[in-house]
């Protein structure tokens, strides 16, 4: 596979960058770190700043927002697949997930909250080169071709790649979008394709996430479309998804803000939901959970939630997986879940 020396040559020698690929494109985009990485100290400022954004789950954390800056190169994907595969160990973690997911079982039980996103992070053994990252996004873009993929690294956050279903904010001017998604089965299952099939649980899962959104989104603007519930598919997953279009005045920060975190990957009540998971949950999810992507890059931006995603770190890389707990939860069948969303991650590795 022939890249362009360049992009290899600041990717080895562990310079700030971002690579993308939108959903659905061929086109992939590299940031290439010759401005510095700035800090963005609050969403209200995003308006006038040009670059690819990184906004952790937590801002109470030590992850910054940061914006990556630099020259926009581009080339296509490309379309030879003699892609890279690496052996890997996958340690399990299992037990403090169960820990974890009886204090969030109690809290949905004695309280007023209805939903809680339980996540978990795995270490994965393997022995990579910072190069070979490059190889993995490359794969990842051709395994999950409706996701949104993005490889970025900077000296603060490290090295992380993404393949995500969920958009979070696309703003073209006045018009922007964005999605409400949630709910999990596989696409293997019997008639998983129509919505009518889908379990209670799934759909109630789904339906707070979409009564969430479209709240926020009559308050910052006026929805002039939306379609949905309607199954989405991504890798071998499937879930429930409302699309909304909606026309709005307010700043890209400030409906960022409204929105983040979603109960897709948080809960509801939002605010409550977001305390239990700060003091109960026990992993750091650091970047998981937040969101990334290219910020006024030819007046347009493209926010995605950063799921699906890997830290690479010395000897490996930690996956992240979380999913949404109800009253009504069984533990086994929440494990199984994430298990199934680590897998679109080993198979990038495969
Ligand atoms: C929190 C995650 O997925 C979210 C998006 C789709 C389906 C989800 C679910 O079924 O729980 C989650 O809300 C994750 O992939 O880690």
């Amino acid at each position: 596979m022939k890249l362009d020396k360049d992009i290899e040559n600041i990717i080895s020698q562990g310079k700030d960058f971002a690579l993308y690929r939108l959903p659905l494109q061929t086109t992939c985009h590299f940031i290439d770190g010759q401005k510095p990485t700035k800090e963005v100290q609050s969403l209200s400022r995003l308006c006038d700043i040009e670059g690819f954004l990184i906004s952790p789950f937590s801002t109470d954390g030590c992850e910054k927002t940061l914006l990556i800056r630099g020259n926009n190169l581009c080339f296509e994907l490309p379309t030879n697949g003699d892609y890279l595969h690496i052996d890997y160990h996958l340690n399990n973690e299992k037990s403090s997930y169960t820990e974890d997911f009886e204090r969030f079982s109690s809290a949905l039980r004695d309280g007023d909250l209805k939903k809680i996103v339980l996540a978990r992070k795995p270490f994965i053994q393997i022995d990579y080169n910072a190069n070979e990252t490059l190889h993995f996004f490359l794969k990842a873009c051709n395994l999950y071709p409706r996701n949104f993929v993005t490889l970025w690294h900077t000296s603060l956050s490290g090295t992380w790649l993404v393949a995500t279903p969920e958009l979070l904010l696309e703003q073209e001017g006045n018009t922007f979008r964005t999605m409400a998604l949630a709910g999990t089965r596989s696409i293997h299952e019997k008639d998983v394709v129509d919505v009518e099939s889908w379990d209670a649980k799934n759909r109630h899962e789904q339906q707070m996430v979409a009564d969430y959104i479209s709240g926020i989104l009559n308050d910052k603007g006026t929805i002039v479309e939306s379609a949905g519930p309607y199954p989405s598919q991504s890798g071998e997953l499937m879930h429930l998804r409302t699309d909304y279009t909606f026309n709005s005045t307010s700043p890209v920060g400030d409906i960022l803000s409204s929105l983040h975190p979603t109960p897709a990957v948080c809960g509801f009540p939002k605010q409550i939901a977001y305390d239990k998971i700060v003091s109960l949950e026990s992993i750091d999810r650091e970047y998981y959970a937040g969101f990334c992507g290219p910020l006024n890059i030819n007046k347009r931006s493209g926010l995605y939630v950063t799921l699906r995603c890997m830290k690479f770190v010395q000897g490996g890389a930690y996956a992240y997986a979380g999913g949404g707990l109800l009253k009504e939860s069984n533990a086994s069948e929440e494990w199984t879940e994430t298990c199934r969303k680590i897998e679109t991650l080993l198979k990038i590795l495969e």
